[in-house]
């Protein structure tokens, strides 16, 4: 028999392992089967979980802040279990790199032959490639041992400016590792080195080089601008051959910054080990190092001018729940507990109604309960949601919504600003932000939303004073953004169908109240909206 025990695959094999899904979640539980060549031990069949793994192919740097021990600490606090290749033993610190010793390139293949064949991680995240044989080892063992994913972070120079991947590596990583790459997150100087020197100074040289970089090979570029010479802010560039997409925050003050680039690479990594499509492991990842920088500010570790990144978040993240999926914003369903009240059931009961009815993600819209009464229904609610994988948003009330654990907010114009709401909730949480117009909808990307929620499209009686923006405002909204978008406001079986028939695919769903909740029987209602809804995506 083969077992696994709570969380920990103890034993796998995968040639008899049976994977199914629970829950809508994406991590794969596998049923310990038969195997006459193992066996013990012997504890219950269970189904047990298999945790996301991702690989790391990378330098150890004893100082702890970078390389393979980054890489360690960056998936274990975001919840993913890494095993480790090791490139080169190097001897440094917070003032610098004091010495490098290289492993043997067929001790590199042995590791590498070690973990592919027995472990099957879904990613690898390779980091300092100190030699060509080296890199020529590993995209031969990935050749014979796929895998999901390949994050390449192109280390070439330590932060302390000692060089760890010389010139000669560049034509092995152009002609053989970033052509298998599913991403490379090259800093500036690396950007500029892969592309034979050119100088990157601004960010219209960002879009050059990632655009140059991706016609080397890569599916995904991601050029971080954190050495930008002018720029205050933290700008980073992400390319997918099609679109651009701009990340800009401001700068965190701190001396603690050894490590960032690799805990970034091994973040995106965890994020697609889980299960998460590529531009939201980048985005996800990119929340977690500001996080994890924020965190480190004061943290004092050696005498030296860098210190190292405080990667496990002070153990605070919560980061067991599903990734956000866009598709969650299909059938919105939002209380409201004045209709609720008139129709004679409690919070709970409803939304264990709307989820029996086929609701994807429900949002708790209390206006007049009392902050105590709001938490219990909240907790009450998010133990149903849980059951059913359906995540549970608190709207307005970023306490509430911490105080429960709830999944997110949902927040407006006028409520708290999102960027506040994120650094409060951190990287995690879902944040949905109401838009009327492009510029709301640009600077809800900006703050780190999650999605938009966007109306009145048709009149309203369940929101005073809303102004209707109609399916044209709609649409301006959608294009004019990346977010996926959730469409709110006068919304029924009567008048879903116009709103997914505008056919832009960033709009992903229809959020309604009235229609669901001021009707005597929620399972019915939501049960007949969600055939509009299938009927109208056929
Ligand atoms: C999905 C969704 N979209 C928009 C709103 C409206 O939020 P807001 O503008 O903050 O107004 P109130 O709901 O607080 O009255 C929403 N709640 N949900
Ligand atoms: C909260 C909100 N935001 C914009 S319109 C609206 C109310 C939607 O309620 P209904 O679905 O009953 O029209
Ligand atoms: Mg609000």
């Amino acid at each position: 028999m083969a077992y696994f025990c709570t969380q920990i695959p103890v034993l796998l094999n995968p040639g008899v392992a049976c994977i199914k899904s629970f829950h809508q979640y994406r991590f794969l539980h596998i049923k310990a089967m038969q195997d006459d060549k193992v066996s013990t031990p012997t504890p219950s069949d269970e189904c047990m979980v298999r945790v996301p793994h991702v690989l790391t192919v990378a330098g150890s740097d004893s100082g702890a802040g970078a390389g393979i021990q980054a890489d360690l600490k960056a998936c274990a606090a975001r919840g993913v279990y890494c095993s480790t290749v090791i490139t080169a033993v190097t001897a440094q610190n917070t003032v610098g790199v004091q010495g490098v010793n290289i492993v043997p390139e067929d001790f590199v293949a042995e590791q590498l032959r070690s973990v592919l064949s027995d472990m099957h991680p879904d990613v690898v995240k390779t980091g300092m490639l100190p030699s060509i044989g080296i890199v020529k080892t590993l995209c031969q063992s990935l050749k014979e041992f796929p895998v999901q994913a390949l994050v390449v972070d192109p280390v070439m120079v330590s932060t302390s400016g000692h060089t760890l991947a010389g010139p000669s590596i560049l034509d092995s990583f152009r002609e053989e590792l970033l052509p298998m790459a599913d991403i490379v997150t090259p800093n500036l100087k690396e950007a500029s080195a892969l592309l034979g020197g050119v100088p990157l100074e601004t960010i219209a040289d960002m879009h050059y080089a990632a655009k140059a970089i991706h016609d080397i090979g890569p599916r995904n570029v991601l050029v971080k601008g954190g050495d930008l010479p002018a720029s205050l802010d933290a700008v980073d560039v992400f390319y997918d051959g099609k679109d651009f997409y701009v990340f800009q925050s401001s700068r965190i003050m701190t001396p603690n910054t050894h490590g960032t680039g690799c805990t970034l690479a091994s973040s995106v990594a965890a994020e697609l080990a889980k299960g998460s499509q590529m531009l939201s492991a980048v985005k996800v990842a990119k929340r977690y190092i500001e996080a994890a920088l924020s965190y480190s500010k004061n943290i004092a570790i050696g005498g030296g001018r860098q210190g190292p990144v405080d990667h496990l978040l002070k153990l605070k993240s919560n980061v067991q729940r599903r990734p956000f999926d866009p598709c969650d914003l299909f059938l919105y369903a939002v209380t409201d507990s004045r209709m609720n009240k008139r129709w004679g059931r409690s919070i709970v009961d409803a939304v264990k109604a709307a989820i029996e009815g086929g609701a994807t993600i429900i949002q708790l819209r209390e206006k007049e309960v009392e902050t105590s009464d709001f938490l219990e229904a909240a907790k009450a609610c998010l133990k149903i949601c849980r059951v059913h994988g359906v995540p549970l948003l608190i709207n307005d009330r970023i306490d509430v919504a911490l105080a429960s654990d709830a999944d997110g907010v949902h927040i407006g114009q006028s409520d708290m600003p999102a960027h506040v709401a994120r650094a409060l909730l951190g990287p995690d949480k879902i944040i949905g932000v109401s838009c009327k117009t492009p510029e709301h909808a640009l600077q809800a990307w900006i703050d780190g939303a999650d999605y938009i929620g966007s109306g009145g499209v048709y009149p309203t009686t369940t929101k005073e004073n809303n102004k209707t923006i109609g399916l044209d405002g709609l649409k301006t909204v959608c294009l004019s953004s990346k977010l996926p978008v959730v469409a709110i406001g006068g919304i029924g079986t009567s008048n879903a169908q116009a709103i997914m028939g505008l056919g832009v695919p960033n709009l992903k769903g229809v959020a309604v109240v009235s229609a669901l909740f001021d009707r005597e029987c929620v399972l019915t209602e939501t049960r007949k909206l969600l055939e509009v809804l299938k009927e109208s995506t056929k």
